[in-house]
């Protein structure tokens, strides 16, 4: 089973609350998603192997370490998923990015995917699935099958999100155990989609859509 991990970093946990006040205009909002995207980052990459290397200093030889293992892409889910990539790719910016469109319906909450687009060698890459929200857990569970349905082992993916709702962590995890899936926060419940307390819906607030 694949774990799930509430980070409880003080920085990543003062930023969250920035950005969940409703006063929190679009430019700051944007800001402050990618710094939390930075931080989460660093946060999940603490597993990535590394291997011994000598390097030369201009003082004699170092027994040091570099990263070993596999290449990273970052698969942001659209449109609220784009928010938190330059963050990440702020920490590791040879990742390649791969996209998946996504959109819920208003009524049912439904995901229905628009757009997949992702880098040739997709299947040999540790993944990093980026969107802010997991509200029901569809549109991350679509996101998973597109990469699966291509390939991808999903022991090789990671999940990462801002917000998480228990609903849809229950419904991820059934439907991909092997996942890992980090969030800045678990909240309270879900009413008519929308997390509660949440933040709103990510996406309109960080393009300024409402
Ligand atoms: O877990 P779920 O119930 O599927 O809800 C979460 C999804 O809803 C939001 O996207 P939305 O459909 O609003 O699209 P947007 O990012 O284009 O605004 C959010 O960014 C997630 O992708
Ligand atoms: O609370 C929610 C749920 C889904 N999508 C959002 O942007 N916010
Ligand atoms: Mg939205």
């Amino acid at each position: 089973m694949g774990k799930f991990e509430v980070m409880n970093h003080p920085l990543i946990q003062h930023k969250l609350t920035i950005i969940r006040d409703k006063n929190c205009g679009t430019r700051e909002f944007r800001e402050v998603v990618n710094e939390i995207a930075t931080l989460l980052a660093f946060e999940v990459s603490r597993d990535m192997p590394l291997e011994d290397v000598d390097v030369e200093t201009p003082e004699g030889t170092a027994h040091a370490k570099q990263l070993s293992g596999k290449k990273v892409a970052v698969v942001p889910i659209l449109r609220a998923g784009m928010g938190m990539v330059d963050g990440i790719l702020d920490l590791i910016p040879a990742a390649k990015v791969g996209h998946i469109g996504m959109y819920r319906d208003e009524k049912t909450f439904e995901p229905h995917e628009y757009f997949v687009k992702l880098p040739n060698d997709i299947n040999k890459r540790q993944i990093f699935v980026v969107d802010p929200m997991l509200a029901t857990g569809g549109s991350a569970i679509m996101a998973i099958d597109a990469l699966v349905k291509r390939g991808v082992d999903e022991s090789n993916i990671k999940f990462v999100c801002l917000v998480a709702a228990p609903e849809g962590v229950k419904n991820l995890r059934k439907a991909h155990p092997g996942l890992d899936i980090f969030a800045a926060a678990l909240d309270d419940h879900l009413e008519n989609g929308y997390i509660v307390p949440g933040l709103g819906d990510a996406g309109d607030r960080l393009f300024g859509t409402k």
